[in-house]
């Protein structure tokens, strides 16, 4: 395989060198500008006539001419398959940012014409300079945005991608320049043909940033001769982190661009240094074409980086009204990972099984019933065939059951060649088999990418009630979903142009799409164990996110791990996370409140994808900020159906000292309302936000009054309270208390009127308690809320039986 990464060089214009200038089969492309300098000063000239005739009072339209054959840099030539292809350079010289309206107007012409002459020679990728004022970022982005909309025709393969050249980092704030592409392309709404070309750093690439820009279309890596060093054969080499950078990318092997699908590392500048070196500017290209072929070896040989297989978004298996085709039947049978796991899985299952029986009084006296529930065409009958002859088991049945009409046909070749009288077939729906034998052994494989989105819960419980014992073993014995917020452009982008009505409220299986998880932790949301501890099978939870770094979120990633048998497990989670374990409700030494555990993915299998829950508009997070998710999986015997619903919320602390504390107090006796929770903090409980984080609240977050709690206001108008009540005058409550004490009121609220269904909690548990060493309060302030997605199931549902 080799990967979708090119090479591009940017030759001096007019140079010849001597005898040790690159080879043309050592790059694919060439990057040259469109227009040269005599453009330029034609259209300067246009320009100061049409000022000219303006200050006159003359009313003219600016017209920039079209550049002539002698004004162009890239020549007019008839396309060789041999030859490099081209990448543009917009001319730079312009400003796209200018308040002049004249100027902008100029501006936005020159790159017109130079686009539409690019476009002409087909010029596959268009390289622009980055904005200049970043005050009047907004100019620049509107221009750009319609230049794609006017220029571009993103349907036709001739359109060429627009690219911005923008630096990896910036020392002071290292997500800064990515903040800056975030809103260039909010404003062109994700432009599928919008871009980005990244200059290779000279520092090394804090890891946080690498990630975020893996997940962007990045379609160049511009590399300047001048980060180069030297090897001890004076030969031209990248440091080690640059190297890794370049790999990471091969990686993700042009996957994040929708339009291109394909990297090209640009050398720049070797004309500068190349006397320096050994082997001059070929030994430049040398070197790049050299580390792309060993990148490829390298992923040649590591099962778990990416081969090369086109993005892809796909709709979640509904597990009662699609039948696998034999083509996605063929693929799963090829994970061989999975049904190893499964086999010793089952082998150490009809061992205990084994000894229970023959230990127990009815020894031998009935066959051992084995069920594989969703056969499919067989393997996992396969597997349980092999371990019960492994194991010399003779009393025993197994039951291949199967609702795929389809599938049942390769069951029964299988039986009539292979299992013979040790299989006994059965096509039915789960749910709705009944036998009159119990089975001792259930063997499943209903999980989807989130574990329960496949059924599995409903399907088992179905079996579970009606064909099972209370000691019937299941494989898997229990399996756990986990989500995270993510950020994943290229996703938003395939959304907002699928074919599919709402198509953001609804999950989705991602495959081969870039993307970065933007929490430190990725949270359990619940599980499942067979037997069911309760035939409950709806699910709900809260569940918090720390994100330290600022980023955009697109949805909800969603992972799962099963448990076959014992210690024996299939995980999808990413590697080396940091897995937060969801809080099981029981106390004692189950109880796994708050724990913290790695996250590996099973070496070798491939059967599943992620899942995500996109949300409709990307959600925007600052640094240091809380991420609340809310997310509930729906069975309803009422309606038939089965849904998930999900939504986010995001907050701020804000770090209040003793001059607030009056205010404080009066917030806290409030009780703690969604949006305006107090907590008092002696020490740094949360990682930032004291001493530099208070600052870096503030800095990042400008409080507005109106999400102000109130509280806060009134401490910051301590001056100010000549028309404040005092609240002193007997018979009126504190003016803190009265709004909420109102609506308490109106709805009986309070002690004496506890809530029903409140089985656990004292009313007033949430509220922290009196203390003197106070020290500081943390604001929780809300400063972002999504809207809920897919509520009741109206826009994805899987009818049940
Ligand atoms: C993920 S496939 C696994 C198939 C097989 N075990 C394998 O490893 O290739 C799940 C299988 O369960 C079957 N299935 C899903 N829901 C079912 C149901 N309610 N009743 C019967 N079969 C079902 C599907 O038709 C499919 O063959």
């Amino acid at each position: 395989m080799k990967s979708n990464v090119y090479v591009g060089l940017k030759p001096v214009l007019g140079s010849v060198t001597s005898g040790n200038e690159p080879q043309e089969d050592r790059y694919d492309y060439v990057l040259h500008p469109i227009t040269n300098s005599r453009y330029r000063d034609r259209v300067k000239l246009a320009f100061h006539e049409h000022r000219q005739l303006d200050q006159k009072g003359v009313q003219a339209v600016l017209k920039v001419p079209e550049p002539q054959l002698q004004e162009l840099c890239l020549p007019p030539a008839a396309a060789n398959a041999t030859s490099p292809g081209f990448i543009g350079l917009l001319a730079s010289w312009v400003d796209l940012e200018s308040a002049d309206a004249d100027v902008q107007e100029l501006s936005y012409q020159v790159l017109s014409n130079e686009w539409r002459y690019a476009t002409f020679v087909g010029v596959k990728q268009l390289i622009l300079a980055p904005p200049k004022n970043l005050t009047c970022l907004n100019r620049y982005a509107l221009m750009v945005a319609r230049l794609l909309y006017q220029c571009s025709n993103h349907e036709s393969s001739n359109t060429p991608v627009l690219s911005i050249s923008l630096p990896f980092f910036e020392d002071s704030d290292p997500l800064s320049t990515w903040e800056l592409w975030c809103t260039v392309r909010k404003i062109c709404s994700y432009h599928p043909s919008l871009t980005i070309s990244l200059a290779l750093p000279r520092d090394r690439t804090p890891s946080h940033v690498l990630q975020r820009w893996l997940a962007e279309p990045v379609t160049c890596l511009l590399v300047s001769s001048s980060i180069f060093a030297t090897n001890q054969y004076n030969y031209p080499v990248l440091n080690k982190f640059n190297q890794q950078i370049i790999f990471e990318f091969q990686k993700v092997n042009g996957c994040s661009q929708s339009r291109l699908s394909e990297l090209c590392v640009i050398l720049h500048g070797v004309e500068k240094y190349a006397f320096k070196v050994e082997g001059g500017e070929a030994a430049y290209l040398e070197y790049i074409n050299y580390l792309l072929k060993r990148g490829d070896k390298v992923m040649l040989t590591d099962p778990d980086a990416h081969t090369f297989s086109e993005p892809r978004v796909m709709p979640p298996l509904d597990p009662y009204s699609t039948d696998i085709s034999n083509a996605v039947y063929h693929t799963f049978e090829q994970d061989k990972t999975k049904y190893e796991l499964y086999g010793q899985a089952i082998t150490r299952a009809l061992k205990s099984i084994q000894m229970n029986r023959t230990a127990s009084i009815i020894k031998g006296s009935s066959p051992l019933i084995i069920l594989v529930a969703g056969a499919g065409r067989g393997p996992l009958v396969d597997e349980t065939y092999k371990a019960v002859s492994e194991l010399k088991i003779s009393n025993y049945q197994i039951i291949a059951l199967e609702k795929s009409s389809r599938a049942v046909l390769y069951l029964q070749k299988r039986k009539y060649e292979y299992w013979k009288d040790s299989v006994e077939i059965v096509k039915d729906d789960i749910c709705l088999w009944r036998s009159n034998k119990k089975v001792d052994l259930c063997i499943s494989e209903l999980l989807g990418s989130f574990g329960c989105n496949e059924l599995s819960p409903e399907c088992l419980s179905s079996l579970e009630r009606y064909n099972c014992k209370p000691n019937t073993v299941f494989i898997p014995q229990k399996y756990s979903s986990y989500i995270a917020p993510v950020s994943a452009p290229l996703l938003y982008q395939s959304l907002k142009t699928v074919n599919v009505p709402n198509a953001f409220e609804r999950p989705w299986v991602i495959h081969n799409i870039p993307y970065c998880i933007i929490s430190t932790k990725i949270n359990e949301t619940w599980s499942f164990q067979h037997p069911l501890a309760s035939s409950q099978l709806s699910r709900s939870t809260i569940t918090d996110f720390k994100i330290k770094n600022k980023g955009e979120i697109h949805g909800l990633i969603g992972f799962f791990k099963a448990t076959l048998y014992d210690d024996i497990c299939l995980s999808i989670l990413p590697n080396n996370s940091t897995v937060k374990l969801a809080d099981t409700g029981t106390a004692g030494p189950e109880s796994t409140s708050g724990l913290y555990v790695k996250g590996e993915h099973t070496p070798n299998m491939a059967s599943w994808s992620p899942i995500v829950f996109p949300l409709k508009q990307p959600f925007f997070i600052s640094d240091d900020t809380e991420l609340e998710v809310f997310m509930t999986r729906n069975n309803s015997y009422t309606n038939k159906k089965f849904w998930y619903e999900w939504s986010a919320s995001s907050f701020v602390y804000l770090v209040m000292s003793d001059r607030h504390t009056q205010s404080a107090k009066s917030l806290e006796k409030l009780g703690a309302s969604s949006a305006q929770q107090i907590s008092r903090q002696n020490s740094n409980h949360y990682s930032s936000p004291p001493a530099a984080g208070l600052q870096k609240a503030f800095g990042q977050f400008q409080p507005s009054p109106n999400i102000l709690p109130e509280a806060i206001q009134n401490a910051n108008n301590d001056d100010n309270d000549m028309f404040e009540f005092s609240g002193s005058e007997s018979g009126f409550m504190g003016s803190h208390q009265s709004g909420w004490k109102s609506v308490q009121d109106i709805h009986g609220l309070g002690l004496k009127n506890a809530p029903v269904f409140d089985l656990h909690q004292s009313p007033h548990d949430s509220i922290i308690g009196e203390s003197s060493a106070l020290e500081e309060y943390h604001v929780r302030v809300k400063t972002g809320v999504s809207e809920m997605q897919n509520v009741g199931g109206q826009s994805y549902s899987i009818t049940l039986r």
